[in-house]
């Protein structure tokens, strides 16, 4: 047979073979009448490739808004071949995330921990492994222990309020996630690991380009095929972390329990939890790296993206930034200008700003969960087939005019308690909800809104020539972050060097905790950093 012949016949089987695949794969929706947005080709939508043409958001969004105002609660598309459910009905969200969440509590997220230990963290293991960790993780963020990493936290602030002028450039512009990125990377270092981390003066840390490294090195095109076919991955030994990475968080854990148990130091930290839970849980090195590494890598791109989101909106709108700001200064003026705990919750339209931040800019566009066994949709003949991922388009939800009318406006009264009231709860979801929500909820909007009054008391923010308008998000990444710097114009508004402390105690405490971590430091950076 001629050759060309035969390559034709191939090539047609093939073809074939994959139709019925797919007429197959289709059948999973039409079967039960759910809408399905269907692929131009196959499986393939026509949007380019996720992570350079398109975000992998972006398929997921198109699905809410086609279907958002038909009644239906869930609607369809594919991921790869998948089968992949958006949910656009809120009862429905409320259900999976809280009600039935004993059949969602799985993300299904790849680990391979036999080549990538540090996989094996909270966000990112299933089952009981992952309920048994959270319960004994949940005591480091309650509100005491955030009081008590209070004072850590405005040390670290007023750092950052001291380096700004260093950094405006003569044109008096500033790169303001750069800034941000610095800040949150020696918050989260000093108060997870106690390593006193000085990103700030030097941004060239080790601390923080460990972190950058992971990033730079993420692919979202291997994260998606690993999530989907995890065999395959692991057969090919693929990883999410480098080699460099894994090997310095190991390194820095062991080096301070060593530490610590040699001159028996105990703290109330988030570090200490875990030296206690080696006693009761015989947990390994590995595994605590790999907490630490999460709270490290949730922490870091989450909150110092969102406070240079909301830097950005109060450039944008000077009028907002200004109201921010006297609320501020006359907060502070009742405590005789300490930045006390309870001071910070004082400052309401602060806090509608941060949420207003959140809104429109989620950092994590949706929320994803795998349903365990069958799921009867309630109030419906719908089934989610077990095993089928579901997602919640928060970044859709928190963008439909029906919840919030005029949804691109930044609008921080739409977060007074009375508005809040009026809407659904499920239509604000930056943490997400129920049991496995963010777990460092309030440990994020503490450190957010700290720098945020330490930038704002003194400094003014406008919009520069090289601004960007709008903001440009990265789409290689599955977070929804800034495209390369945020420039912008920054005036000094205060002439003195005036403190906002935390009182004496506060003080003392700030000060013996640097004291120790410094001596830590020195033990766990070894030669490097003498
Ligand atoms: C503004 C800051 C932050 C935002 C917007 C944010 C957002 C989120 C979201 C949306 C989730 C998924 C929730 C769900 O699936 O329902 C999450 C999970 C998580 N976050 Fe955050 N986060 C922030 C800060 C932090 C910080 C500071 C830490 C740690 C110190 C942290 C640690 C985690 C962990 C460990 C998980 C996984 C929880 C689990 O699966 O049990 N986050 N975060």
């Amino acid at each position: 047979m001629e050759p060309l012949l035969v390559f034709s016949l191939l090539l047609l089987t093939v073809l074939s073979l994959i139709c019925i695949f797919l007429r197959r794969k289709q059948q999973y929706w039409e079967a039960q009448g759910i809408p399905l947005l269907k692929p131009f080709l196959f499986f393939y939508y026509g949007r380019g490739r996720i992570g350079t043409d398109c975000h992998a958001i972006d398929i997921p969004n198109e699905v809410y808004q086609r279907y958002r105002e038909t009644g239906v609660p869930l609607a369809g598309m594919f991921m790869l071949s998948d089968p992949l459910i958006i949910l656009l009905d809120l009862e429905l969200i409320k259900h999976v995330l809280i009600k039935d969440f004993a059949n969602f509590s799985y993300r299904g997220l790849y680990h391979n921990l036999r080549d990538d230990p540090l996989m094996g963290n909270l966000a990112a293991i299933d089952g009981p492994y992952w309920k048994r960790l959270r319960a004994k993780l949940t005591p480091s963020f309650t509100t005491g222990k955030m009081k008590f990493m209070y004072p850590t936290l405005i040390k670290v602030g007023e750092q950052l309020a001291d380096v700004v002028d260093a950094r405006i450039s003569r044109d008096g512009v500033l790169d303001v996630k750069d800034l941000a990125a610095c800040y949150t990377t020696d918050v989260i270092a000093s108060s997870t690991l106690g390593i006193e981390c000085d990103s700030l003066h030097d941004p060239l840390e080790d601390f923080r380009l460990i972190t950058v490294k992971f990033f730079e090195e993420y692919s979202v095109t291997r994260d998606l095929i690993s999530q989907r076919l995890p065999q395959l991955a692991k057969f090919l030994h693929w990883t999410n972390t480098p080699k460099v990475v894994t090997d310095f968080y190991i390194k820095v854990v062991r080096d301070n329990i060593a530490y610590r148990e040699e001159h028996s130091i105990v703290r109330q930290d988030f570090l200490q939890i875990m030296i206690d839970l080696i006693k009761t849980e015989s947990l390994t090195m590995e595994e605590i790296a790999a907490q630490v590494f999460v709270f490290v890598i949730a922490g870091y791109e989450t909150t110092s993206t969102t406070m240079t989101n909301c830097l950005w909106e109060l450039a944008v709108n000077e009028d907002i930034q200004e109201l921010v700001r006297e609320e501020i200064v006359q907060v502070l003026q009742e405590h005789d200008d300490v930045l006390t705990y309870d001071c910070l919750k004082k400052m309401t339209y602060l806090d509608q700003t941060l949420k207003e931040t959140l809104r429109k800019h989620p950092i994590a566009p949706a929320l994803k969960r795998v349903a365990f066994e069958d799921y009867k949709v309630p109030g419906t003949n719908f089934i989610i087939k077990a095993n089928t991922t579901v997602l919640i388009p928060t970044e859709a939800i928190q963008h439909n005019p029906r919840y919030f009318p005029e949804p691109d406006k930044f609008e921080p009264m739409r977060f007074t308690t009375e508005a809040m009231e009026q809407r659904h709860p499920m239509t604000f979801l930056p943490f997400g909800d129920g049991p496995r929500n963010c777990i460092g909820l309030r440990f994020g909007r503490m450190q957010v809104l700290i720098g945020l009054v330490m930038l704002l008391r003194k400094y003014r923010f406008s919009v520069a020539k090289t601004t960007p308008i709008p903001i440009v998000y990265d789409k290689a990444i599955l977070l929804r972050a800034p495209k390369g710097k945020v420039e912008l114009k920054c005036e000094r508004l205060v002439a003195d060097n005036h403190v906002v402390n935390v009182g004496k105690r506060g003080v003392e405490i700030a000060e013996n905790f640097i004291t120790t971590i410094r001596e830590r430091r020195e033990l766990a950076y070894g030669e490097r950093n003498k």
